[in-house]
């Protein structure tokens, strides 16, 4: 004898694939949508951005956003299959901001059901989990990745963000020091250590990928105006950010 719940989780495990919500990741990303009781005042005037997250399978990513938008975590979640996204609204220095977080399959042979989803997005958060070094060690592979499907024409400027995640666990694989000085190396990412189980830097993580967007639209902006101005000129001399 076994309980529904037990019936249901074996079944789950036996038959990924048959519920039709998982085979099709449109399907999925339509499914989910924004979150419900979200003041609709402030969708309208916020700014969409979305972001990805990226990364080995199992560092924690769809517990990272579901941490986020839904305030749960779920110590025994199912592999994602191709992506998933949620929206929350936010606002980051004055700015309303509607995120529209997507969340990947880590695992290789999802490959070609995420790759389609990272064309336009604002900001990569790659992810990792401290108490597995593989994963940090495939940080590299899941930048060049998001670069080549994405599509990025400036990868220097493209805003991405590191998280180590999993900071709760006691048995550290990688320490703080050695992912920053892989962020430094790489780019000068931001780097943060997260905990979706404990709520540690979930929403600060989230808030900075919003900085980083907005000030990389801000230096283009900067640019743009630098631009105008030349038009006007006789000068050719024009603006060196761009
Ligand atoms: N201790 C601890 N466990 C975590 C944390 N975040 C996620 N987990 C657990 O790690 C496992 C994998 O988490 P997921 O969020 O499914 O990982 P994922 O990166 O989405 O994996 P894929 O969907 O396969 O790419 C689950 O059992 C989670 O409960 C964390 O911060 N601390
Ligand atoms: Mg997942």
């Amino acid at each position: 004898m076994c309980t529904y719940l037990q019936w249901l989780s074996c079944w789950r495990k036996a038959f990924p694939a048959q519920s039709w919500r998982q085979k099709c990741p449109i399907a999925r990303a339509g499914c989910l949508g924004p979150v419900a009781g979200r003041p609709a005042a402030m969708s309208g005037k916020s700014l969409l951005l979305k972001v990805i997250l990226l990364g080995d399978g199992g560092v924690g990513k769809s517990s990272l956003m579901n941490r986020y938008v839904t305030n749960k975590f779920d110590s025994q979640a199912f592999h994602t299959i191709g992506v998933e996204f949620l929206n929350r609204d936010l606002e980051v220095d004055g700015r309303f901001v509607t995120l529209q977080i997507w969340d990947t399959a880590g695992q290789e042979r999802f490959k070609s059901l995420r790759t389609p989803f990272y064309r336009g997005a604002d900001c990569c958060l790659l992810t990792f989990s401290v108490d597995d070094r593989q994963s940090f060690e495939n940080l590299s592979n899941w930048q060049k990745e998001f670069v080549y499907y994405a599509d990025v024409k400036d990868p220097e400027r493209f805003p991405f963000v590191v998280l180590g995640n999993k900071i709760d666990k006691l048995e550290r694989q990688v320490s703080t020091e050695e992912a920053q000085a892989w962020c430094m190396e790489n780019g000068n990412y931001p780097y943060l250590e997260t905990s979706a189980k404990d709520d540690t830097n979930v929403a600060v993580a989230f808030e900075e990928a919003v900085r980083q967007v907005l000030a990389v639209e801000e230096q283009l902006e900067h640019c743009m105006l630098g631009h105008t101005i030349d038009l006007h000129s006789s000068s050719k001399s024009g603006s060196s950010c761009c």
